[in-house]
């Protein structure tokens, strides 16, 4: 089975606060999407009503047509990864896999003892004696070897120090072409995971502010670098989002897609010209009144 999410109308409400706001996603089977927001833009309440912790306030969920809330065969097909506190876990790591398989019906137990030599972990330490970064790994394995139709990771990788997070990163994307499956991957480490992401989500102050392929978005503007003069005069005039200086080098990023025109003319001035990055993109499209950038 993969699956289809339909999110339509969602709002959820602390109060008077709506923590989301009239909601309205489309995730289709088997891609990758990155989730990305600023703190309290709503991810994780969005992201645990997908792993039916909560119903929403209004509106619906459906996967593959049904209605998800407390439905049980549905909920079997989700894998909620986050940073689960796991201090009061005393069983070995092992045990602790064997039990998470049995009510996990994808689960594949030869994947997850791949991953475990992969990362290290320890197969016979008791869960809390691992250090946070391990903590985070065993979560992590999980997700993976779960293979579920419908797998969410909600930050679980802050732990996790920068090598092992990048063999997560290649676990993910080669045990994604082995088995295809519909990942949501929400995450503060947006030019690091970037590349992961064939769809992105993002969400501010509880609305959807983008949701597109991410080469779409990437194509919504461009980075200029070169010599700073002839830099400064070919973005005059544009729209600019952030700039970088190394001494005499010059980068921009402008939200301005680029005619023919002025790319040939850019490539002539000896310019050169990449796509913009979607953490530019995401800072400037979040950005409070009165705050500032680089720029
Ligand atoms: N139980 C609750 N009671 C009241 N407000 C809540 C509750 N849970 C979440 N909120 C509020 O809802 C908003 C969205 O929170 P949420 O945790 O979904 O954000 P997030 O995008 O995951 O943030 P972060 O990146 O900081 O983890 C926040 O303003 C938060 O304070």
């Amino acid at each position: 089975m993969t699956a289809d999410i339909l999110i339509d109308k969602v709002s959820v409400k602390y109060k008077n606060f709506h923590a989301l706001d009239n909601v309205s996603l489309n995730l289709d089977r088997e891609k990758i999407y990155g989730l990305i927001g600023r703190n309290g833009a709503g991810k994780t309440t969005l992201l645990s009503l997908l792993a039916s912790f909560a119903e929403p306030d209004e509106g619906s969920i459906q996967v593959n047509g049904h209605p998800l809330f407390e439905n049980a065969e549905l909920m079997q097909q989700v894998t909620f990864v986050y940073e689960k506190d796991l201090k009061e876990e005393s069983e070995k790591v092992k045990t602790y896999l064997n039990a998470t398989a049995e009510y996990k019906p994808n689960f594949d137990a030869e994947y997850a003892m791949e991953l475990v030599e992969t990362f290290n972990l320890p197969l016979n330490k008791p869960v809390y004696k691992l250090s946070k970064g391990m903590q985070s790994v065993l979560n992590v394995v999980i997700g993976l070897a779960s293979r579920s139709p419908i797998t969410i990771f909600d930050e679980a990788y802050s732990g996790m120090d920068a090598p092992t997070r990048e063999i997560f990163y290649q676990q993910l994307l080669e045990d994604h072409a082995r088995h295809p499956r519909t990942i949501i991957l929400s995450t503060h480490l947006v030019s690091e995971m970037d590349y992961l992401f064939e769809e992105a989500v993002i969400l501010h102050k509880g609305k959807v502010l983008l949701h597109e392929p991410v080469d779409v978005v990437l194509e919504k503007g461009a980075s200029v670098t070169g010599a700073a003069e002839v830099v400064d005069e070919f973005v005059s005039g544009m729209n600019q989002i952030h700039t970088q200086k190394l001494g005499g080098t010059k980068s921009v990023m402008v939200i301005d897609p680029l005619s023919e025109e002025q790319q040939a003319r850019a490539s002539q001035s000896g310019l050169e010209i990449g796509p913009v990055s979607l953490q530019d993109l995401f800072i400037h499209l979040t950005k409070e009144e009165g705050q500032h950038g680089s720029k």
